[in-house]
């Protein structure tokens, strides 16, 4: 069909990976929300993967930038560019014009957003060619993508634990009861990571090593057989290379602090809901989504510091965007969980 309209997407807008869903496809596209600029001619180098290898590695005339921290836009200008990106790449070769044929687009931002934020995300959208622009708050659409009855008159709990935020939401009748969001994720337990080496090794390493090193050694609870791994940093002394070997142990001590903020998260949140919620989600559990949720034994953690049962998603990196594009196919169904731009 030579489709007038152009192809409605949902984009989880995320601080470390945007996800693009499209209408009656799924998801089509998942990279780096990381762009690459040129100084000189204020042009769009790269986008995605192929800007993320430029991080730390760029000649001076050129920056690799993440536009979005701690789930917010940080750099709109840079935010336009990546969502326009991202929109065309989905859409049918030819020109989008704007209002007139430009797509439907359900943008996922995180439900500690402000509505100066809010606004920054529509116009981001509506000026990068979208005809329409809604936004759905991420618990919302996490627990749709997770599959969890939003729209019953049921308690649902859904913890999503991203790059930049953490939040957490009990959810009924297709909306959040209560919720806490805080600006405490992924990103910072690789900080973490990165100033224990620091202080404890005097070696400086990369947030691309710090990421890894969540990811393989990283735990939230004590290990059936700890681990260890040797990484390479430059010594902070000499301005050397050097390589040195760290233990599970290390990490889990190391990343303690942005950890504990996201149980007390969790824990604080429980003690907001009412009653009759509760017992629900005592029966039901918790689901744990988003590319934090995989920190090995986070769930173990959960459920022996709050007794609730708790599962971590089956897609835990995808939910959001599976949800945030069940929501754009189902548009008067989710209606409630939906803003409209
Ligand atoms: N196996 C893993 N173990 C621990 N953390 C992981 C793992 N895989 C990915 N992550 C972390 O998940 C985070 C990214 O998750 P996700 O893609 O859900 O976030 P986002 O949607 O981009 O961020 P936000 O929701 O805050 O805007 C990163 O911090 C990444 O390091």
């Amino acid at each position: 069909m030579l489709g007038l309209f152009g192809r409605d997407v949902a984009i989880d807008l995320g601080t470390a990976n945007t996800l693009v869903f499209v209408k009656g496809q799924g998801i089509v596209l998942s990279e780096p929300s990381v762009v690459a600029i040129d100084n000189k001619t204020d042009k769009v180098v790269a986008v995605g993967s192929a800007a993320k290898r430029m991080l730390g590695r760029t000649p001076g005339n050129i920056v690799a930038m993440r536009p979005l921290k701690d789930g917010v836009i940080a750099d709109f200008e840079v935010t336009e560019k990546m969502l326009a990106y991202f929109i065309r790449k989905t859409q049918p070769r030819r020109r989008l014009f704007r209002s007139l044929v430009g797509p439907r687009v359900v943008v996922c931002v995180p439900s500690g957003v402000t509505g100066v934020e809010l606004r920054a995300v529509k116009e981001a959208t509506e000026s990068a060619g979208a005809r329409q622009a809604f936004t759905i708050e991420e618990p919302l659409a996490a627990a749709i993508g997770a599959g969890l009855p939003v729209n019953e008159a049921q308690g649902s709990m859904i913890v999503d634990i991203g790059g930049g935020t953490s939040e957490v939401a009990v959810i009924s009748l297709g909306g959040i009861v209560t919720k806490s969001s805080i600006r405490i994720a992924g990103d910072d337990i690789d900080d973490a990571i990165g100033t224990y080496i620091q202080k404890e090794y005097k070696l400086a390493i990369g947030t691309q090593t710090a990421e890894q090193l969540k990811i393989e050694l990283g735990s939230a609870f004590p290990l059936a057989e700890e681990e260890s791994a040797e990484i390479r940093g430059r010594d902070l002394v000499t301005g050397l290379p050097k390589t040195i070997a760290i233990t599970s142990e290390e990490i889990r001590e190391a990343i303690s602090v942005p950890v504990e903020a996201i149980v007390a998260a969790v824990r604080d949140t429980l003690d907001r809901t009412p009653p009759e919620l509760a017992s629900d989600i005592m029966d039901r559990g918790m689901i744990l989504a988003g590319g934090g949720a995989m920190l090995r034994h986070l769930d173990e953690r959960l459920r022996r510091e709050t007794g609730i049962p708790v599962h971590v998603s089956d897609d835990a990196l995808m939910c959001v965007a599976i949800g945030s594009g069940r929501s754009l196919e189902e548009l008067e169904y989710y209606r409630s969980a939906l803003s409209a731009g």
